[in-house]
C-alpha cells in the first residue's frame, strides 16, 4: 500500500517538472537570515527555540485556520517570542503557496523555513528565490545521494537544512550529512499517530553537537517541559498555535 508520503512525492515530482519548464521571474531576495543560529541563540539564552508554523490545512485534519492570514500570523509569532517561522508551500496536500512564504517573511524579521517536499536541487534555488532561509530534507523521502545533493545546493545558497527523521536508521543516515540541525518527527507518516516516547529514545542515542527539534503533535507548555527534561529545547509547532484566536498570546504561553 502506498503511504501518504509516497503519494505526495509522486504529485511533487510532476509539479516540479512543470515549474521547471516555466520558471517565474522574481525580484532578488534579501540575504539569508541565520535559521539554526536563531534557534541556538534562544537556547543559549536559556529559553526554548520555537519554529512556529504557518499552516492552513493538513492531509489528516483538513482546514485548520479559516481566517488564514500569513503576514498577521508572522507578526503574532514574532511578538510571542518564536525564534523562526515555518511556512507550508505545498499546494496539493497542505493548501500552501509560495506567496504565503513571501508575505510572511516580509512581515517580520524572523528566519523562515520553506516547508515542502524537496525532490530536486532545483527546488532549493527556487526556495532561496522566494526568500526562504532554510529548507527541509525528509530522510524518508530520499536516497543518500539525493539528500547530499539537496544539502549541497542549500549550503551553496547560504541556507540551513533541517533534516527530518523518524527512527534510528534514518537518524544514522541524517548524521552522514553536514547539517547539525535534526528534526525528529513524532508523527508516524503511515498512521498519523504521535508518539513522544519514540523521540526521547532516539535522542538519547544521538551523539552530542546537534541541535534537535521535536516536531508535530506538541500542544502545551507541559509537552515542551517534558521534552526539555530529555534534552530537547527546540520545537516545531503548527496546528496547536494556528487554532488559537490570539496567536501571539498562545505563542507567549508556550515559550515566553
Ligand atoms: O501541526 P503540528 O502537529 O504542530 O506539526 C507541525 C509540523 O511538525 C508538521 O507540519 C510537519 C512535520 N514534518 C512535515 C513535513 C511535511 C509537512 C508537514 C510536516
Amino acid at each position: 500500500m502506498p503511504t501518504i508520503l509516497d503519494r505526495i512525492l509522486e504529485t511533487k515530482r510532476a509539479e516540479v517538472a512543470e515549474r521547471k519548464a516555466q520558471p517565474q521571474p522574481r525580484p532578488a531576495p534579501t540575504a539569508p537570515r541565520g535559521f539554526k543560529a536563531a534557534l541556538d541563540a534562544k537556547v543559549a539564552a536559556g529559553g526554548y527555540g520555537l519554529i512556529a508554523e504557518i499552516k492552513k490545512a493538513s492531509p489528516s485534519k483538513g482546514l485548520i485556520r479559516p481566517d488564514f492570514d500569513p503576514p498577521a500570523h508572522a507578526r503574532a509569532y514574532q511578538a510571542g517570542g518564536a525564534a523562526c517561522l515555518s511556512v507550508l508551500t505545498d499546494r496539493d496536500y497542505f493548501q500552501g503557496h509560495e506567496d504565503y512564504l513571501i508575505a510572511a517573511r516580509a512581515a517580520c524579521a524572523l528566519p523562515v523555513i520553506r516547508k515542502d517536499f524537496m525532490v530536486d536541487p532545483w527546488q532549493v534555488e527556487e526556495s532561496r528565490a522566494i526568500g526562504a532561509d532554510a529548507i527541509l530534507i525528509i530522510v524518508a523521502a530520499l536516497d543518500n545521494g539525493q539528500m547530499a545533493e539537496i544539502e549541497a545546493a542549500a549550503i551553496e545558497q547560504g541556507m540551513d537544512a533541517l533534516v527530518e527523521v523518524h527512527d534510528a536508521h534514518e537518524l544514522e543516515r541524517a548524521l552522514a550529512l553536514r547539517s547539525r540541525l535534526i528534526g525528529v518527527n513524532n508523527r508516524n507518516l503511515k498512521t498519523f499517530e504521535v508518539d513522544l516516547q519514540k523521540t526521547y529514545d532516539l535522542v538519547r542515542h544521538a551523539p552530542a553537537g546537534c541541535t534537535f527539534v521535536a516536531e508535530s503533535g506538541l500542544t502545551t507548555r507541559a509537552d515542551l517541559d517534558a521534552m526539555a527534561e530529555h534534552g530537547i529545547a527546540c520545537f516545531l509547532i503548527g496546528e496547536a498555535l494556528m487554532r488559537q484566536d490570539d496567536v501571539a498570546a498562545a505563542t507567549r504561553a508556550l515559550v515566553g
